[in-house]
């Protein structure tokens, strides 16, 4: 009986070993023919594990006929149609007629050439006839043993394969004999020590099954990093790494005093319209600026009072935006529409720390966190999203300097040679986005914002005026989407994230690309 698919892996192996009482070698070609290569594998696997049996898979190739050469087969090749056509009608065969008897266009044009070719037909006035009285169906006579035996002379293959008339395709089977330990019957094998055969004693005559370290262990299930958070994690260990700090932005609700007013951002300015700015409802008002304990001294009243001279009139060299600057509109609520609300509370701090000459000294901060717009959402926007934050403060820095150090810092994840365009943000000047040359997208591609602060926006913290800071921002998700080869930031973020998705993607790391 021929085995079947339904057979189980203990009927096949003993299937197996019957076969090799009276074989000694066995090629599953030809007595397993019908048994799925996975079950069969199973079989042998289990047998060879014992030393019962010995296999090797060979690898082969056969020839699968295409439905033309199906076609072929049952009716004859084109030019051997055309030619019994022309061979049939006594006195010759018009074209139109030859096409009507065979009903097919194409089997008719191309039988016709080929026919012709072979010298089988001519054509006689408007006739076609034949010239010989019969032909050998070649190609028809390849095809039927390829079909029995799925193979034939390689070079017969390989010109029906150019006929398009048939396919190569790899196969899999085994060759098998016996092994030291054949048998023809499987012995149960345990695979467990129980307190019953210990007391027993029946331990003593049992076979057990031997260990196969090559098993792979179950699945865990276990938490897994979010791919945000794992390139995260890659910008933080960069920023440690050159010698930054990170700045405290849990709080995503600012008054627009730090959000806006404290960079120079003039309160008609339509970044601050309903359209791109989430407003709080309630509260709706901040108080003003002032210390949150007793032992911060920094002097908020002043602070607020150059921020409106600096917006109303201008001061530190500054003309100002020469509108009347609203204190309700600075205390309205608002989500944070940029980490450079932290950056700029951070360096009001810094007026009032003292290095070893008694001024500010040089520092370097940074932050990766949650930024809030008013956008539409669509494929690369959502309301809200990640900004890496970093800020460069020192005395003699340069726009020079900016530039080197942007383009050491995105070297680092594998970026470089950027382009910096000249931009505007009204707390920064000069200010700079910068682009990447994106291999996979063939295009230059914004990276990043970024920029020298503006002396307005620093003086009227109290820094000292020959003190230059750095500010760049990029948003997290982009690096991230570039990363994970992730086209929609839906996939990324909200509701629309397959938790799959996060449990099975690797850990990427920024340098590779
Ligand atoms: N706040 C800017 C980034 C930036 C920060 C600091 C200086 C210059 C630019 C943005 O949201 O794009």
């Amino acid at each position: 009986m021929a085995p079947t698919d339904s057979k189980s892996t203990e009927d096949l192996a003993h299937e197996v070993l019957q076969a090799l009482s009276e074989a000694d070698s066995i090629l599953s070609t030809e007595k397993f023919a019908n048994v799925p290569f996975e079950s069969l594998k199973a079989a042998l696997d289990r047998l060879s594990a014992r030393s019962m049996v010995a296999y090797e898979q060979i690898e082969g190739e056969e020839a699968i006929l295409e439905p033309e050469a199906e076609e072929v087969v049952q009716h004859g090749s084109s030019e051997a149609r055309v030619f019994e056509a022309v061979r049939k009608a006594m006195d010759g065969l018009s074209i139109q007629d030859l096409e009507s008897t065979i009903g097919d266009k194409t089997v008719t044009k191309v039988g016709q050439g080929k026919a012709f070719k072979e010298k089988w037909i001519k054509k006689d006035g408007s006739k076609l006839v034949a010239l010989v009285d019969s032909i050998n169906d070649v190609t028809r006579d390849q095809l039927r043993v390829i079909k029995e035996k799925r193979t034939h002379d390689k070079k017969i293959l390989t010109d029906l394969k150019k006929r398009k008339l048939i396919r190569l395709q790899k196969t899999l089977s085994f060759k098998f004999s016996k092994g030291p330990k054949y048998a023809l019957e499987l012995v149960k094998e345990e695979t467990d020590l129980t307190a019953e055969m210990i007391a027993s004693g029946s331990w003593k005559t049992a076979t057990f099954k031997p260990y196969n370290f090559k098993a792979l262990g179950a699945d865990q299930h276990s938490g897994a990093l979010h791919p945000l958070g794992k390139v995260r994690g890659e910008f933080r260990q960069l920023f440690f790494e050159m010698g930054f700090t990170e700045m405290p932005t849990s709080q995503y609700v600012e008054s627009g005093f730090w959000n806006f007013d404290t960079l120079f951002v003039p309160q008609q300015h339509p970044a601050r319209d309903l359209q791109d700015t989430f407003y709080i409802s309630d509260p709706k008002m901040a108080d003003r600026p002032r210390a949150e304990s007793a032992d911060d001294k920094k002097d908020y009243k002043a602070y607020f009072e150059n921020v409106r001279q600096v917006h109303e009139n201008g001061k530190y060299g500054s003309i100002g935006y020469r509108y009347p600057w609203a204190e309700e509109e600075s205390l309205r609520l608002v989500l944070r529409t940029h980490t450079t609300s932290v950056s700029s509370a951070m360096l009001h701090k810094l007026a009032y720390e003292k290095g070893p000459d008694g001024r500010p000294p040089p520092v370097r901060y940074f932050s990766i966190d949650r930024v809030f717009r008013n956008e539409k959402v669509d494929a690369t926007h959502l309301c809200e999203f990640h900004q890496v934050e970093g800020v460069i403060a020192d005395y003699g820095l340069t726009l020079g300097g900016l530039m080197e150090f942007m383009s050491i810092f995105f070297g680092k994840m594998g970026l470089t040679g950027l382009k910096f365009k000249p931009a505007y943000n009204p707390y920064t000047e000069p200010s700079m986005e910068i682009f990447s040359y994106h291999e996979g997208l063939g295009k230059l591609i914004e990276i990043g914002n970024s920029g020298m602060f503006r002396p307005e926006m620093l003086e009227a913290m109290g820094l000292p005026s020959d003190l230059r800071v750095y500010g760049f921002g990029l948003s997290l998700e982009r690096p991230t989407m570039i990363k994970y080869g992730i086209s929609n930031i839906r996939e990324l973020l909200g509701h629309g994230v397959d938790l799959n998705f996060v449990q099975t993607n690797p850990a990427v790391r920024l340098d590779k690309d």
